[in-house]
């Protein structure tokens, strides 16, 4: 992966275990939000990724690239590769049981993906330090051992859930999850 030093954690930034109250391992990942472009069953259009944890701190999930996926005729757009990286990757940071936002998405496109190809997508943490989240994923054609097409790195920033109140509808989300306080 090519990535700038702004979503590679400094030298020493520890790999934080799994976290009391996360998901055990080989556990589905449910949506976050059922209107969410990347999980929500509800969006008609969106990713419905379908996603795993096989440990409790890194995720696996599939997506196939539909036709409203396209940039170039039938090929996927990049865009929408790097919409599937970051749900991943936000899936794979929640592991870490608090809320956490993108600030940085960077994304190598390695192979083009037609439509109709399944992409498998794996995240994990590269560490934590303080508010930043250090994270990676990658998207294989067609198997979990197929050939890279994507890979992206990213750095989230910790946030409370005033975040999500303030700046859009924490009420639907919490209309979902009743485990999410605005105020823990
Ligand atoms: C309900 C739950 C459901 C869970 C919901 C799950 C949703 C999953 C969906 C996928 C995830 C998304 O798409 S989230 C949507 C897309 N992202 C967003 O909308 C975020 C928009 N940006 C922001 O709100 C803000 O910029 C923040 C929160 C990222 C940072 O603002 P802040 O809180 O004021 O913090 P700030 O001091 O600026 O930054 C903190 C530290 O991070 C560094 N930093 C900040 N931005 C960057 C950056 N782009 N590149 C490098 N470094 C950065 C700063 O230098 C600083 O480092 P230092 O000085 O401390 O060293």
């Amino acid at each position: 992966m090519t990535r700038s030093s702004r979503t590679s954690p400094p030298p020493g930034t520890p790999v934080p275990p799994a976290q009391l109250g996360a998901p055990p391992p080989g556990s589905a990942l449910g949506s976050h939000y059922s209107r969410c472009f990347g999980c929500g069953s509800d969006h008609p259009t969106g990713l419905h990724l379908a996603a795993v944890t096989p440990d409790s701190t890194t995720v696996e999930a599939t997506f196939t690239v539909g036709e409203a996926h396209q940039g170039a005729p039938m090929l996927a757009h990049g865009g929408v590769l790097a919409a599937a990286m970051d749900e991943v990757l936000g899936m794979s940071v929640y592991l870490f049981r608090k809320p956490y936002v993108t600030a940085r998405l960077e994304t190598d496109y390695v192979l083009p993906v037609p439509v109709g190809t399944t992409l498998h997508l794996r995240a994990w943490c590269n560490g934590i330090t303080g508010r930043k989240a250090y994270l990676e994923a990658e998207g294989r054609v067609g198997a979990p051992d197929g050939p890279v097409a994507v890979r992206a790195a990213a750095l989230f920033v910790e946030v409370s859930m005033r975040h999500f109140a303030e700046h859009g509808d924490l009420a639907a989300i919490t209309a979902e999850h009743q485990d999410y306080e605005v105020n823990p």
